[in-house]
């Protein structure tokens, strides 16, 4: 039996379980990270994230850490890996704050998706996503949608547009009229073409100018209160879908848990929200 110690925190109700590795142990399993995640019988959190001195990171992410003097190891709730967790971010940023592991207003992170800069603000923290893209043909996007998706609770399948923000999403409109509520998320909505390596798959619907509401699926979990990365992409496809207006730059998204801002700069986008700690503990580990 190992025992070990963990941090509960959450951004926007999207919560995880910290696994402080500040000397590089423990490592997990994904059986190990599962029965953390797992709301019965272990902690709860949607997703893991071990925090990890760049030191004992692995030699691809040490290649491009640069000034970051830590690595967010993020794992979803069913033990696979993410490449990156937005509101992850700045539940990390606020432990490396409070255990004076960080200092300053600005500090970098590393994350499998690359380095990015978090910056203390009011409420909470803005974390720079850094460049998204539009995942699949520029032909399709053009149109408006590069895929379907068929969810329970939808009638028909809905067009959808997939953006990459170093993880993939895949964002649908609703109609004005479709009453968000009425999604059954607890299905995974199926995707058609269907992506190699899955996607979180975010249903949007459009409040005012620069303001959506969304709920998401995500990868590797389910439907979850909140999601930063998902938050992000669809603030990109609804400001796509209304032609890129220069006067739409800075985004409301309405998730469950709560309010997120998202801010489009060109190539890049930021995201800025809250990030608690609410329970420190041990655990012990099955064997
Ligand atoms: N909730 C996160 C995204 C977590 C990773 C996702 N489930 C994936 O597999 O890509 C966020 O706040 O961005």
């Amino acid at each position: 039996m190992r025992t070990i110690s963990f941090v509960k925190g959450h951004g926007t109700k999207n919560d995880f379980v910290l696994v402080p590795a500040l000397d590089g142990t423990p490592e997990l399993t994904a059986e190990e990270t599962a029965f953390l995640a797992d709301r019965r019988g272990g902690v709860g959190g949607d997703g893991v994230i071990r925090v990890v001195p760049v030191e004992h990171a692995p030699a691809d992410v040490r290649a491009i850490a640069g000034e970051a003097r830590w690595f967010m190891d993020y794992r979803n709730q069913d033990g696979s890996v993410g490449e990156m967790c937005g509101n992850g971010t700045r539940v990390f940023a606020k432990y490396l704050l409070d255990n004076h592991l960080e200092s300053g207003r600005d500090f970098d992170i590393a994350t499998r998706a690359g380095v990015k800069r978090m910056t203390v603000v009011d409420g909470g923290f803005e974390v720079d996503l850094g460049v998204w893209r539009l995942a699949r043909e520029p032909e399709a996007a053009e149109r408006g949608s590069d895929s379907v998706v068929q969810a329970v609770g939808a009638a028909d399948p809905l067009p959808a547009l997939s953006i990459d923000l170093g993880n993939p999403h895949t964002v649908v409109a609703l109609p004005p009229e479709f009453d968000l509520s009425t999604l059954d998320l607890a299905h995974q909505p199926r995707v058609d073409p269907a992506p190699e390596s899955g996607t979180n798959v975010e249903f949007v619907r459009a409040i005012g100018p620069g303001h959506i509401a969304m709920r998401v699926h995500e990868r590797g979990v389910g439907e979850t209160q909140s999601c930063g990365t998902g938050a992000a992409a669809a603030a990109i496809a609804t400001w796509w879908w209304a032609g890129q207006p220069a006067d739409q730059l800075d985004w409301r998204v309405d998730v469950p848990g709560g309010r997120l801002g998202i801010r489009i700069e060109g190539e890049r986008v930021l995201l800025s929200g809250p990030a608690e700690i609410v329970a420190t503990g041990t655990v012990e580990l099955p064997v």
